[in-house]
């Protein structure tokens, strides 16, 4: 059943599992958990429901970036001023609504690297998150894995590449065997393609520093690819859509509560001095009614890098001292809830261009935009049912010997990117090919821009208490590019940005530099001036066997404590060095398996 409000749910029912929040990794779980029909579930989400008023934001793939920030669909966080970016505060919004960051986020498709996996397996002490172990849980391995006879459930697979909306032949553009046909979640290459497509390959004939990646999802991501897209046809597809509303809708025992807040986990008992965590507390808001309910096996947080340690500091398993400024007794001295924050730092570049493209950008509005919507809803094709942001991707390590890897790599293997550069063309984004999410747009003219990221970024931040009363947002410091290794990579990938849009193929095409940079002072007072977050926030409360070193162990339970496990971005003790959902997917797939296999 669904509720939208706490005062629904029946008094006196008890689930077997309880899920704190339906983002991305707790639709997975509640979708995987949901298929022993003598289990019950609850699904507890705070945000809105992702079907009616204004779903046009979180369902139309090319206006994704106006939903978000400050909608009614994100959680409005703002962080403290970052000291390396002119002590800007920095909107950073996260998903408020069935699917969380997957109903709001850009829809980019990237497995990230073997390493990263791999890193995750090592550090967790449990190889069952390596990349050979959990990539059947991203496609169908053909022919069967050998841990398909162990496992059959192991088989599950969580995608469904689906044709290019536009019907071009997308032959050469991935390689099929690495994808699969059968999962929920829906994939597809661009459903339009742009002006600087042909010029983006060009230079991966020529240019030896930006070779072709024939599919960067094959766990080697270095190079440029065609990028992949949670779309199928002309629809996002979202955790809420690929996953959990189709378990609710056609099982009866998982039941769906949104507008519901978790203000804090209750403790139900003790096992010897073991304290366990299986209630959870909630509101709809601040001055509502608290309700309570109990869980009879497990509750499983999946709030997401911000809200699963928040609820832990409200329930009080956190850093002892930051407890006791609150108020709050500390039930489990943990050190490690809300510390060890990782982050992707990104800034934009842009150049004018001579370009045909007639497509008014939505943000100066415009008759083409609305030509568009018309097409789309009469037909569901067009430019709006394409991701606005690029069609193709790269991902690039820094040279051995680059004088920025003199103190060490901080990447996770020879599979491992340090940067990223995507390239959006005239007609993209929200001002014909202007990308940025900090500075004025230009009222005319028509540009490229490239998107440079740092991927194997090590600034660490924090979320910590603003307040006991959970209705107060947290402090967030992503401490974004505080390091010298993630400025310099910063550096470097604007350099390989400019080497690219000097390249041949970019010669009649590239009018003039938006904003010209010249020295690495340049750079750096760019970057203070428009660095943002791409908003990638992980590791906030990391897994590691140690329970001085984490907060949760390999199968993802929390240390000290029973009952309580977490499958979110949260757990991941290293940053995957690309776009994290496929990793957030990935991971709750497995984690269901262990689930089950815990409780047999
Ligand atoms: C603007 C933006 C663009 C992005 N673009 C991309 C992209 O293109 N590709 C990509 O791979 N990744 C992208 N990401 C990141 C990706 O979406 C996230 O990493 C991913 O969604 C995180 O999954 P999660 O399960 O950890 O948390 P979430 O998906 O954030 O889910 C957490 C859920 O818990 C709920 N919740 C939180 N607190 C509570 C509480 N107290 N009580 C009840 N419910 C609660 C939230 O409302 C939310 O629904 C983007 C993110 C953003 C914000």
């Amino acid at each position: 059943a669904i509720y939208s409000d706490p005062s629904q749910l029946p008094t006196g029912q008890t689930y077997d599992f309880i899920i704190v929040g339906a983002g991305a990794g707790g639709s997975v779980v509640a979708n995987r958990l949901s298929e022993n029909p003598s289990w019950n579930i609850l699904v507890i989400e705070a945000g809105r429901f992702n079907e009616g008023f204004q779903d046009e934001l979180i369902k139309i793939p090319f206006i994704a970036s106006k939903a978000s920030p400050e909608t009614c669909f994100t959680w409005n966080y703002t962080t403290v001023p970052q000291a390396a970016l002119n002590n800007r505060k920095i909107p950073f919004p996260e998903g408020y609504v069935l699917g969380g960051g997957s109903s709001i986020n850009f829809m980019v498709y990237t497995r990230c690297s073997k390493d990263d996996y791999d890193a995750f397996a090592r550090m967790a002490g449990d190889d069952g998150w390596s990349w050979d172990r959990i990539l059947p849980y991203a496609y169908k391995v053909d022919p069967p894995s050998p841990l398909a006879s162990i496992h059959p459930l192991r088989l599950q697979q969580s995608e469904n590449h689906v044709p290019p909306n536009d019907g071009h032949n997308e032959a050469c553009e991935y390689i099929p065997e690495l994808h699969g046909t059968n999962g929920p979640l829906l994939t597809s290459l661009p459903g339009f393609l742009t002006e600087i497509d042909d010029l983006v390959l060009d230079v991966t004939e020529q240019d030896p520093e930006f070779p072709y990646n024939p599919d960067y999802n094959s766990g080697d991501p270095i190079g440029i690819s065609w990028m992949h897209s949670t779309i199928g046809g002309p629809l996002r597809s979202s955790s809420a859509t690929a996953y959990l509303m189709p378990a609710v809708r056609s099982r009866s025992n998982i039941d769906l509560l949104y507008n519901a807040q978790v203000t804090r986990l209750i403790q139900s008992g003790r096992v010897g001095t073991v304290p366990v965590f299986r209630g959870v507390e909630f509101a709809h808001n601040s001055s509502s009614p608290r309700y309570t309910v109990t869980a009879r096996k497990e509750v499983i947080l999946s709030a997401g890098s911000f809200g699963t340690p928040h609820i832990l500091l409200l329930s009080g398993i956190g850093p002892k001292h930051e407890l006791a400024k609150f108020n709050i007794t500390t039930i489990v001295d943990n050190p490690h809830v809300g510390k060890n924050m990782l982050d992707h730092p990104v800034v934009p570049l842009q150049w004018t261009v001579n370009s045909n493209n007639t497509f008014d950008p939505i943000i100066r509005g415009g008759e083409a935009y609305d030509e568009a919507l018309r097409e789309y809803h009469a037909t569901g094709k067009g430019r709006l049912a394409g991701n606005g942001v690029s069609n193709h991707m790269g991902f690039f390590r820094l040279p051995n010997d680059s004088p920025i890897l003199a103190d060490g790599d901080p990447s996770t293997g020879k599979t491992t990117p340090h940067y990223e550069i995507a390239f959006a063309a005239s007609g993209l984004l929200l001002a014909n090919g202007f990308f940025t999410t900090t500075q004025p747009i230009p009222q005319n003219g028509s540009y490229m821009s490239v998107i440079n990221v740092v991927v194997t970024s090590t600034s660490q931040g924090s979320i910590t208490l603003a307040s006991k009363d959970p209705f107060v947002l947290p402090v967030i410091d992503p401490k974004l590019l505080d390091t010298e290794f993630d400025k310099q990579t910063m550096i470097h990938s604007v350099r390989a940005s400019q080497r690219f849009a000097a390249s041949a193929p970019f010669k009649d095409y590239i009018t003039g530099n938006y904003t010209t940079l010249i020295t690495d002072e340049d750079i750096l007072n760019h970057m203070a001036q428009w660095s943002t977050s791409i908003k990638h926030p992980f590791s906030t409360a990391r897994a590691d066997p140690d329970p001085k070193n984490g907060v949760v162990d390999g199968k993802l339970l929390v240390h000290n404590v029973r009952g309580l496990r977490i499958v979110d971005a949260s757990v991941w003790p290293i940053i995957p060095a690309g776009h994290p959902m496929v990793p957030i997917y990935v991971t709750a797939e497995r984690a269901a398996d262990v689930i089950k296999a815990a409780w047999p």
